[in-house]
C-alpha cells in the first residue's frame, strides 16, 4: 500500500497543479497519470505497491486529488497482513504533515517509547526481519534526531494495525482537506498576486505614458508658443511694412504734388528766363546742381514755400468769401426791408384805386367802361394804374429774391421798349452792385434780370466758397500729417516739440441738467473751434479726440515703446477739475474702461515678452503724490510716509529721481498693477472723488542687450495732475481752500516754466515748486513728452476751457532734447562692479 504524503503532493508535478488551478477539478485520467508518474522503484520491496496492479479490488478511491487515501478497511479484512510504508515528511517543509504523522499516537494517549515497546520495534529491527513476520504491518518512521531518513520497520499487531490504519485514514482525510485548503489559498494568492502584478504593471505603464504625454504636451506648448511668437513677430513686421508702404504712398503722393509744383515753377522760370538773354540763361543753368541732394532740398523748400503761399491765398480767398457772404446777408436784409415797404405802398395804391372804383360806380355804365379802359392802359390816365403795375412787379421780384424762385416775365413786359429799359437797368444795377455791394432805390425797377444775375452770382460764390473751404481743410490736414511725420523722424535723434493731444469729454449729467450746451467743435483731426463771447477761436494741436473717442484709440496714439528703447517718456494730463484727466490716465472707477496707466503696464510687459530672446529686462517703479506742497511715498502706509523725507535729485544725465522713495520691482503687468492699486489706496481724494493731489508714477526699465552687452535705461513718467479750480466758483473753505491754493500755486509755477520755455528765456524757474522740479526732465529736458489737454465741451466751463487751450498752445511750442540713455558693455560692467563694491562695503561696515 502506498500513502502519498502532503509534501510529495506539493512537489509532485507543477504541471499537474497548474491544470488543477485552471480546472479546479482533476480529471480521472490526470489522476491516474499522477499515480503512474510516482517513482515506484523506491518501493520495490513493498508488497502492496508491487502487487497493486494485480489487485482485483480497486485500490484507487473515488477521491479526486493525489495524496488521497483509499479506504483500506476492506483490504485489511481481506489480506490480514500488510506492510505500511510512509513517505518521510520533511519537518521543516511541512510541519503540519509531520504533526499529522504522530498525532494519532498522541490522541491514542500512547507515548512514542511505549508505542515502540508495545509494537516491539527494537526487537524486530534489521533486514532479517523483513518479510519474516507476515502477521505485522511495517511502517517507515523518522527519528527526530536523525538527519537522513531511516526506514524503520514496525511490527504492529493486527488489531492495532487496523486501528492504526483507521487512524491513518482519518489523518489522511484531514491532511487532504488541509491540502485542499492550501491549494485554495495558493490559488487565491496566485490570483491576488497576478492581479496586483497586473495593476502594478498597468500603473507603471500609465505613469510612463502619462509622463511621455506630459513631455509631448510641454514640447507642443513650447512649439505653439514659438509659433504664436513668430506669428506676432511676422504680423508686426507685416504691419510695419504696411505702415511703411502707406508712408511711401503718401511720400509718392507728396512727391507727385511737389513735382507738379516744380513743373509750375519751372514753367514760370522758363518764362522768366525767356525774357533774359540766352547767355545768362546758360550760365544760370550750369550753376544749379540739379542732381545733387542740396538742390533737391532747395526745390523741396521752394515747393513748401509755394504751398504755404497757396494756402495763404486760399485763406485770403476764404476771407474774401466770408466778406461777400456777409455782404450778401446785408443785401438780403435790405431786400426784405424793400419788399416790406413795397407791400405797404401796394396796399395804399390798391386802397386808393378801390375808392376811385367805388366813386365811379355811382356814375353811368358808359362812364364806368371808360374808367376801366383808362385803368388798363398805363401810358394814359392819371398814372395810378402804372404805379400799381410797377409796384406789383417790384413786389414779385423782391419775393423771388427772398425765396430764390425764378421770376415769370409776362409777354406784355417783353416789348422792345421794356427790353431796352431792362438792359439799361441791368447795367445800372451791375454798376451799383460793384460799387456798393447792394442795390439802391433807383435800380430796383429792373428786378427780373437783376434777380437772375444775382442768383447766379450767389450760387457761384457759394460753390467757390465751399471749394475753397474743402481745399483748405484737406491741405491743412495733409500739412499737419507731414509735419507730424517729420517730427516723428526728428524725435528719434534730436530736438522734438512737446506733443499736445486735446481730448474733449462728453457732457456730464450735471451739465445736461444745467441745460449747458456744447461750445466746442472739432474742425478736423487737428483743430478745434471754441465759441467765445468775442467770436469763434480756433486752436490747433497734434491730435484732437472728440467725445466719441474710446480709451483704446486714445492709448494707441500715445507712445509707450520709447521707454524700452532707452528714451525717457513723460505723459501727463492737464485740465480743470472734472475735465476728464483721471478718466484718461487711470480710467473709470469700476475699471471697465482702463486708461493710459494700466494699458501702459500691459504694453510694457508685452514688449518685454516679445524681446525676451534678445534682451534681459528689469522693471521697477516708484509712486508719489504731491499733496499740499509735500511729497509723499504711496508705496508705504500714510503714517510711515508722513515721517519719510523725499528729496528730488537729478543724475549726471539730468534724469530726475526721488531720493528716499520706495522703489519696487515688478515681474509682470499684474504685479505692477497690484502695486499701483496699493498706491492709489493711500492717495488723498476729496469727498467728491476729485483728486486733490498730483499723482506721479515713475517706471524705470533697464534692458541689457544679450548680443553685445549694451545696457539702456528708460524712464516712463505718468502724471495725473490735480485739477485747477476757482475758489470763488466752488466756494471752498478751510482745508479745501488750502488744498485748492496749493494746487493752483503748483499749476501756476508749471505755467511759468512753460512760458519761460516757450519764449526760450535763459532762466527757467523749475525750482519754484516741487511739481516743476519733478517734471524738470520732461519739460524742456531729456524726454519725449506728451500732454493730454482735457477739456469740457459745456458753456458752463467756458473760462476754464479757454484758459486751458491757451496754456496748452504755449506748451506746444516747447522743444525737448530727447536722447537715448545707452551704456556700452564696459560702462555697464563697471557700473555693476561699483554697485557690488558699494554693497560689499555696506555689508562690512
Ligand atoms: N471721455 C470720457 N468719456 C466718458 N466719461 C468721461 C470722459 N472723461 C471724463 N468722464 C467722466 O467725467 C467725470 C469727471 O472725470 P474725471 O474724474 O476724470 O475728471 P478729473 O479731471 O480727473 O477731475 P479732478 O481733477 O477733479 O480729479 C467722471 O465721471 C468721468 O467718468
Amino acid at each position: 500500500m502506498y500513502v502519498n504524503s502532503g509534501a510529495e503532493n506539493v512537489s509532485m508535478s507543477l504541471n499537474f497543479m497548474g491544470r488543477k488551478l485552471r480546472n479546479h477539478t482533476v480529471a480521472p485520467a490526470a489522476k491516474q497519470r499522477a499515480w503512474e508518474t510516482t517513482d515506484l522503484s523506491r518501493y520495490q520491496d513493498d508488497p502492496v505497491v508491487s502487487t497493486r496492479v494485480v489487485l482485483s479490488h480497486p485500490i484507487v478511491s473515488s477521491e479526486e486529488l493525489p495524496g488521497s487515501v483509499p479506504d483500506l478497511r476492506e483490504e485489511v479484512q481481506w489480506r490480514r497482513s500488510c506492510n505500511i510504508h510512509n513517505t518521510l515528511l520533511d519537518k521543516d517543509k511541512d510541519r503540519g504533515a509531520a504533526k499529522c504523522e504522530v498525532s494519532w499516537l498522541r490522541e491514542g494517549r500512547l507515548k512514542w517509547k511505549t508505542f515502540k515497546r508495545w509494537i516491539g520495534v527494537d526487537r524486530h529491527r534489521g533486514p532479517k526481519c523483513r518479510g519474516k513476520a507476515p502477521n505485522v504491518s511495517s511502517m517507515s518512521v523518522r527519528h527526530p534526531k536523525d538527519e537522513a531518513p531511516v526506514d524503520i520497520k514496525m511490527f504492529i499487531p493486527y488489531d492495532s494495525a487496523k486501528l492504526c490504519i483507521t487512524q491513518i485514514t482519518d489523518d489522511m482525510t484531514a491532511m487532504k482537506s488541509r491540502h485542499q485548503e492550501i491549494i485554495q489559498e495558493l490559488e487565491e494568492n496566485f490570483l491576488i498576486a497576478s492581479r496586483e502584478n497586473q495593476e502594478k504593471v498597468a500603473v507603471k505603464m500609465r505613469t510612463y505614458y502619462q509622463n511621455k504625454l506630459n513631455t509631448l504636451k510641454r514640447i507642443l506648448d513650447i512649439y505653439q508658443e514659438k509659433v504664436a511668437r513668430k506669428n506676432t513677430y511676422w504680423e508686426e513686421k507685416v504691419r510695419t511694412i504696411e505702415d511703411l508702404n502707406e508712408k511711401l504712398k503718401e511720400l509718392h503722393l507728396a512727391r507727385a504734388e511737389m513735382g507738379k509744383v516744380q513743373e509750375m515753377l519751372e514753367a514760370f522760370q522758363e518764362k522768366k528766363e525767356a525774357e533774359n538773354t540766352s547767355e545768362e540763361k546758360d550760365s544760370s543753368d550750369s550753376d544749379v546742381p540739379l542732381d545733387g541732394a542740396q538742390a533737391r532740398l532747395e526745390i523741396l523748400k521752394d515747393n513748401l514755400l509755394k504751398r504755404e503761399r497757396e494756402i495763404s491765398m486760399l485763406m485770403e480767398g476764404q476771407e474774401h468769401a466770408h466778406c461777400v457772404y456777409a455782404e450778401l446777408t446785408e443785401a438780403k436784409q435790405q431786400f426784405d426791408q424793400m419788399a416790406e415797404d413795397n407791400q405797404k405802398i401796394l396796399e395804399k395804391i390798391k386802397e386808393s384805386l378801390d375808392q376811385t372804383v367805388e366813386e365811379s360806380s355811382q356814375k353811368s355804365h358808359e362812364e364806368q367802361e371808360d374808367a376801366q379802359q383808362k385803368m388798363a392802359e398805363p401810358q394814359v390816365g392819371d398814372g395810378s394804374q402804372a404805379r400799381l403795375l410797377h409796384h406789383e412787379v417790384k413786389q414779385v421780384a423782391l419775393e423771388c429774391i427772398r425765396t430764390g424762385a425764378k421770376p415769370t416775365v409776362t409777354e406784355t413786359d417783353m416789348n422792345e421798349e421794356w427790353t431796352a429799359e431792362l438792359d439799361e437797368r441791368v447795367r445800372k444795377f451791375e454798376e451799383d452792385f460793384q460799387k456798393n455791394g447792394f442795390l439802391n432805390s433807383d435800380t430796383d425797377k429792373s428786378v427780373g434780370h437783376q434777380l437772375l444775375l444775382l442768383q447766379a452770382e450767389l450760387k457761384q460764390i457759394k460753390d467757390e466758397n465751399k471749394k475753397i473751404i474743402e481745399n483748405y481743410t484737406a491741405e491743412r490736414t495733409l500739412r499737419k500729417k507731414y509735419y507730424n511725420m517729420v517730427e516723428d523722424m526728428k524725435g528719434i535723434v534730436y530736438h522734438s516739440k512737446i506733443r499736445v493731444f486735446c481730448r474733449i469729454r462728453p457732457l456730464t449729467r450735471a451739465e445736461q441738467a444745467k441745460r449747458g450746451h456744447t461750445i466746442i467743435a472739432c474742425l478736423d483731426d487737428y483743430s478745434v473751434i471754441l465759441e467765445t463771447p468775442r467770436g469763434p477761436r480756433e486752436f490747433q494741436f497734434d491730435k484732437i479726440f472728440n467725445p466719441e473717442c474710446t480709451q483704446e484709440e486714445v492709448f494707441t496714439e500715445s507712445s509707450g515703446q520709447c521707454a524700452i528703447d532707452g528714451f525717457n517718456v513723460c505723459i501727463f494730463a492737464y485740465g480743470h477739475t472734472g475735465s476728464g484727466k483721471t478718466f484718461t490716465m487711470v480710467g473709470d472707477r469700476d475699471r471697465r474702461n482702463p486708461g493710459i496707466i494700466p494699458r501702459t503696464f500691459t504694453k510694457i510687459f508685452e514688449i518685454i515678452h516679445d524681446n525676451e530672446s534678445k534682451f534681459e529686462f528689469k522693471v521697477s517703479a516708484y509712486m508719489l503724490e504731491l499733496y499740499n506742497d509735500r511729497l509723499q511715498d504711496l508705496f508705504v502706509s500714510p503714517a510711515e510716509a508722513f515721517s519719510k523725507r523725499i528729496e528730488i535729485k537729478r543724475d549726471r544725465k539730468g534724469l530726475v529721481f526721488a531720493q528716499g522713495a520706495e522703489t519696487k520691482e515688478a515681474a509682470s503687468a499684474g504685479e505692477l498693477f497690484a502695486l499701483f492699486e496699493q498706491g492709489c489706496a493711500n492717495r488723498h481724494i476729496a469727498a467728491t472723488k476729485s483728486s486733490r493731489s498730483h499723482l506721479i508714477i515713475g517706471i524705470m526699465i533697464e534692458s541689457r542687450n544679450l548680443t553685445n552687452g549694451s545696457v539702456s535705461f528708460g524712464k516712463l513718467s505718468l502724471v495725473d495732475l490735480a485739477g485747477s479750480e476757482r475758489a470763488s466758483k466752488t466756494g471752498a473753505k478751510d482745508d479745501q481752500l488750502k488744498e485748492a491754493n496749493s494746487i493752483n500755486k503748483s499749476l501756476s509755477a508749471l505755467g511759468d516754466v512753460i512760458s519761460a520755455l516757450s519764449m526760450e528765456q535763459p532762466h527757467v524757474p523749475y525750482r519754484n515748486n516741487k511739481l516743476t522740479q519733478l517734471m524738470q526732465d520732461s519739460l524742456g529736458g531729456n524726454a519725449k513728452t506728451l500732454m493730454f489737454l482735457n477739456i469740457s465741451p459745456s458753456d458752463c466751463n467756458l473760462d476754464e476751457t479757454l484758459t486751458s487751450l491757451i496754456y496748452a498752445t504755449r506748451v506746444k511750442a516747447i522743444t525737448n532734447n530727447a536722447q537715448r540713455n545707452i551704456d556700452s558693455m564696459e560702462i555697464a560692467q563697471l557700473k555693476e562692479v561699483c554697485t557690488l563694491f558699494i554693497k560689499i562695503t555696506a555689508f562690512y561696515c
